[in-house]
């Protein structure tokens, strides 16, 4: 149970915390300009402000939806003035215990991967190489306090998770909730790294591992949702206290269309995935907006990933990317419905402080454990171990005598015991590289510069964040006073007022109306999509029952039917392994070989010799009824037969030897005897008039040429 003190702490160190939603608007992409696509998109960044047009309006309440945001950034904004402003704060409070997310959500192609992780230039880097460079900057800068930085990077395809370090491996990677920790990915490789040049190299490994593929609407489209995960530990030296701040660095893949994407095959059956997943992170974020007794998390890995990013113990960023162009007018809104929903989700970030079992401490153990052991070898305390402190070191002192085995066991011991040291050294050393001493460039007068521009900048963005919010207040604000400001002079003025009133209540009644509408069509078209892929699986399983009913013979098919079970781990269907008892004695045998019927003996099967005869199948086959002919030699007409008979009297003169052969043997042999002499020319004639002859029209049979 937690003590009062405990309890007052954590009130403390937490508080409810809105999830922090920013929308980015691209600017229209080459081929949207080529299709001369307009745009829908205004944006009024100083007030948070998107406003839309629909450009299939078809009356003035229809036409224009405006929605507000913590901050919203149009084609303009460089990627450095979104760091600032929006990711920069954030990364402060990771670096003081906190647990932090940042995600990047919208259609395909508006700019997620661009956004997240930009490109390999100092203006084009994204949020993901700028947030390695404020740890590390962090790190340089403060003294006291040791630090333990590592990564994992893993993406969701396909409802499977992958490690994105360690791609070739067999290992599973499951879920688990950990108390303190959150869920947590079993198996997942660690990287320790040292600098801001490892965690980059760490994310270009991933992001070259990473599943990526080409739709119509993005070229390098990402089929997967890809998660790189920073945790940062942090030992005070003088207090003696730990905290840890852990980072979720997300970039989903894309809700798409497939009329829109063209997907077919392998793309289509990863939309349908993506989609899946992406309406459960919808239905999180609805259930987390509404208040619901029951948040369905556990729908997919994706959400149960983000459980505590999302109402849970952090601080968590949504980035919503939209494009500009009409053609995507739908897709867009969409995409501002769900941010403005996820607007209202309530989080509660607490500090990470005092933890009891973090790897930082473990390091710190096994450090100081080494040291000791080094220190009581260094000294001749050759037996000390983990745990004893030179027990036997009495002992070996009473041993104490002169005889020349003594010394020489003495002398053994003593190259063992450096060389022991050596290890532990080695040992230590590698230990002591994983963890970082801060404060290394402390002095350095360029680093002070840069500190203060980072001052600075956090300022301008805390300033203009006020601005943002104060600006929407005041015009909160206005509203309600214009109507408390109206004196009713007269019964008419009344009147007037409350007609007014009514009109702009008529308008937000037809807008809902309209969203209503919108969802409506929302709902056809998706409908549509999924009864078109229903079609397709229809037709596919219509192929399958063919090839069962035709192939399968009907008491296998029920044998199948009872060994197939689904897996929930492959979100797939498996045919369970079918136990067969047979006895020993009857094990069946192939070409005098005893066929292996236990699992050791299928797998030795491939190089043990005893085992060679398991893939010999003896079978009878059912020979089917003759559709050919005996073959008949070809007629030769009579002036080859005379040419043929020349050539033969002559050989046979050579020879001295009498054949007697069918013309057609004799204009054969002739034939091959002019190939080995390179005539294929007369050789081919001379065959070719052999067959007209024989095939003539009028000839009786192949005998009556001759
Ligand atoms: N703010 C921007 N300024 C300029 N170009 C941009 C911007 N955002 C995106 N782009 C360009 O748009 C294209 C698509 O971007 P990106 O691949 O980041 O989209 P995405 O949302 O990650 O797509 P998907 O979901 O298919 O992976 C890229 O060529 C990218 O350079």
């Amino acid at each position: 149970m937690a003590s009062e003190d405990e309890n007052l702490f954590t009130e403390r160190n937490s508080s409810n915390e809105s999830v922090q939603v920013v929308v980015r608007c691209r600017p229209l992409s080459k081929k949207e300009t080529e299709a001369k696509c307009s745009s829908v998109v205004k944006m009024y960044p100083s007030r948070g402000v998107i406003e839309v047009e629909n450009p299939r309006a078809r009356s003035e309440n229809e036409k224009n939806k405006i929605f507000t945001y913590d901050s919203v950034y149009d084609e303009s904004t460089s990627q450095q003035s979104i760091y600032d402003e929006t990711v920069r704060p954030l990364i402060a409070s990771v670096l003081e215990g906190y647990n932090g997310c940042v995600f990047a959500y919208g259609q395909t192609g508006t700019g997620k991967t661009f956004t997240m992780e930009g490109f390999d230039t100092e203006e084009g880097k994204g949020i993901i190489p700028r947030a390695f460079e404020q740890i590390w900057s962090h790190i340089d800068r403060t003294t006291g306090v040791e630090f333990l930085v590592s990564v994992r990077y893993l993406e969701i395809y396909m409802e499977e998770i992958r490690d994105l370090l360690r791609i070739k491996t067999n290992k599973t990677y499951e879920l688990r909730e950990v108390l303190g920790q959150g869920v947590v990915v079993v198996n997942l490789h660690s990287q320790t790294c040292q600098s801001a040049k490892d965690m980059l190299k760490a994310m270009r490994i991933g992001n070259h591992n990473r599943t990526t593929g080409t739709t119509n609407m993005n070229e390098h489209s990402s089929r997967s949702h890809a998660i790189f995960q920073i945790v940062v530990e942090m030992a005070e030296q003088r207090t003696k206290t730990f905290k840890v701040g852990k980072l979720n660095l997300i970039d989903l893949a894309g809700s798409e269309r497939q009329s829109k994407t063209g997907a077919t095959g392998d793309r289509l059956r990863e939309a349908t995935k993506i989609n899946k997943a992406l309406s459960s992170l919808g239905n999180v974020i609805y259930g987390l907006a509404e208040n619901s007794a029951h948040i369905p998390y556990r729908d997919s890995k994706l959400t149960r990933l983000l459980q505590d990013s999302l109402g849970g113990n952090s601080k968590t960023i949504m980035i919503a990317n939209i494009g500009p162009a009409n053609f995507n007018y739908e897709e867009t809104i969409i995409t501002l419905r769900y941010a403005y929903r996820a607007k209202s989700i309530k989080n509660t970030p607490t500090k990470n402080e005092d933890i009891a079992d973090g790897r930082l401490q473990g390091l710190q153990k096994e450090i100081e454990r080494l040291k000791q052991l080094i220190m009581k070898k260094s000294q001749g305390d050759f037996d000390a171990t983990v745990d004893d402190a030179g027990a036997d070191a009495d002992a070996t002192d009473s041993d104490d005598d002169d005889d020349a085995d003594a010394v020489e066991e003495k002398a053994k011991k003593l190259e063992l015991g450096k060389m022991e040291v050596d290890e532990l050294t080695k040992q230590l050393k590698n230990l002591e590289k994983q963890m970082v001493h801060g404060g290394k460039n402390i002095v350095d007068s360029v680093n002070e510069n840069e500190v203060k521009l980072e001052q600075q900048r956090a300022e301008i963005a805390a300033r203009k964040k006020r601005e943002i919010e104060m600006q929407q207040k005041l015009e909160l604000e206005e509203e309600t006073c214009t109507e408390l400001k109206q004196v009713f002079a007269s019964l008419q003025q009344q009147v007037d007022f409350k007609r007014d009133k009514l009109k702009r209540l008529n308008n937000k009644l037809q807008s809902i109306r309209q969203e209503i509408r919108d969802n409506h069509e929302v709902y056809v078209k998706d409908r549509q999509e999924i009864e078109e892929a229903n079609d397709e699986t229809a037709m596919n399983l219509r192929k399958w029952f063919l090839i069962i009913d035709n192939f399968v013979p009907t008491e296998e098919r029920s044998r199948l039917i009872n060994l197939a079970q689904f897996d929930e781990n492959l979100d797939n269907w498996v045919l369970r392994k079918e136990k067969i008892h047979i006895n020993p004695a009857d094990r069946p045998s192939a070409h005098n070989y005893r066929r292996p019927i236990s699992d050791t003996a299928l797998h030795m099967s491939q190089n043990v010799p005893k085992y060679r005869g398991e893939n010999v199948l003896d079978l009878k086959l059912d020979m089917p009824l003759r559709t050919t002919q005996d073959y008949t030699p070809p007629a030769v007409c009579p002036q080859i037969k005379s040419i043929v008979t020349d050539v033969m009297k002559k050989e046979m003169e050579n020879s001295r030897i009498v054949v007697k052969m069918p013309s057609h043997t004799i204009g054969r042999t002739l034939s091959s005897k002019l190939e080995q002499e390179g005539k294929y020319k007369q050789a081919t004639k001379m065959m070719v008039d052999m067959h007209n002859y024989r095939n003539r029209p009028g000839a009786k049979s192949a005998k009556a040429a001759f």
